[in-house]
């Protein structure tokens, strides 16, 4: 009897970066993906999570290497059109529609996939079910994101991208996260989660994604002269423009680093600014 080949991953990553702000932020990723697989990405503020969620999800090509999908490079337009019916993305930003009841939010998607049914069990399960009529603005930070599950689930696409899935949920919540992940990859399917926060996940892949420090990480000193006084400011960042912005009497100094976190010191009084 020959023996078995094992089947080919059903993504994989060759050679992979990606570059973001002209900045190369993934650099030579390599990992094969199979089905029922769990991968989790960690790694520090501004290391490439999201990136790498949003690249997989098409919102950004790579800038070197290749994503294969079934073997085929998902850039490909004809590839591409199939590759992202396969994904279920969950990004911090919710997209839930305020006016729209809970079960309608849920539905709306199931709907525009062409599936029935699924919308109030899975909005049941999430602990949504006294909720299910209510307005989505009544929500509560932790439901929303118990609704965005039940999205997923009603949706019931192969490949989940999660990022940060378990922000804002209580224990209970975390523990229903991780149950439809298990349930999931029990019948294939595929996760990739970025995250921060410890969520247990039985043989996951783990993928920690280094610090980014770019040729840009600048020491800036700045002396203000306030009233008189000396104020010296010592900030470390990556400087990827600095504003000086002159408002009457005052001064406003914005710092917006490549991680695009800003830092805004807004002084009342005149001062004098020597940069050195
Ligand atoms: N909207 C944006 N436009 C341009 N560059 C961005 C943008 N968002 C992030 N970046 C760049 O991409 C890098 C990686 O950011 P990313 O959001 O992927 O990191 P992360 O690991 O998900 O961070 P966090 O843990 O803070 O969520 C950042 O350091 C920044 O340089």
């Amino acid at each position: 009897m020959p023996p078995l080949t094992p089947p080919p991953p059903r993504l994989a990553l060759h050679a992979v970066s990606c570059m973001r702000n002209a900045q190369t932020v993934l650099r030579d990723i390599n990992v094969s993906i199979h089905d029922g697989t769990a991968l989790v990405l960690t790694g520090a503020n501004g290391s490439g999570k999201t990136t790498f969620l949003r690249m997989l999800a098409g919102f950004s090509r790579p800038s070197a290497g290749e994503i294969l999908w079934n073997g085929h490079d998902v850039t490909s337009p004809g590839v591409f059109q199939q590759y992202k019916l396969q994904l279920n993305w969950m990004s911090l930003r919710d997209a839930v529609k305020d006016k729209l009841t809970v079960l309608d939010n849920v539905q709306w998607f199931e709907l525009l996939e062409g599936k029935h049914g699924r919308s109030a069990p899975a909005v049941e399960l999430m602990g949504l079910g006294r909720l299910i009529n209510d307005k989505a603005r009544m929500l509560s930070m932790g439901q929303r994101k118990r609704l965005q599950l039940a999205r997923l689930l009603a949706v019931d696409r192969p490949i989940w991208l999660l990022d940060e899935p378990s922000v804002a949920l209580d224990s209970e919540g975390v523990k229903l996260l991780e149950y439809i992940i298990a349930e999931h990859r029990k019948k294939g399917g595929i996760v990739i989660v970025a995250t921060h926060l410890p969520i247990q996940i039985e043989d996951s892949m783990s993928l920690r994604l280094p610090q980014r420090f770019s040729h840009e990480m600048r020491r800036i000193h700045l002396k203000l002269q306030l009233g008189g006084e000396l104020i010296k400011f010592e900030h470390l960042t990556r400087i990827s423009s600095v504003n000086h912005v002159y408002k009457g009497s005052g001064l406003e100094i914005d710092f917006y680093s490549a991680n695009a976190q800003r830092d805004l010191y807004v002084l009342e009084h005149s001062v004098a600014v020597s940069n050195n």
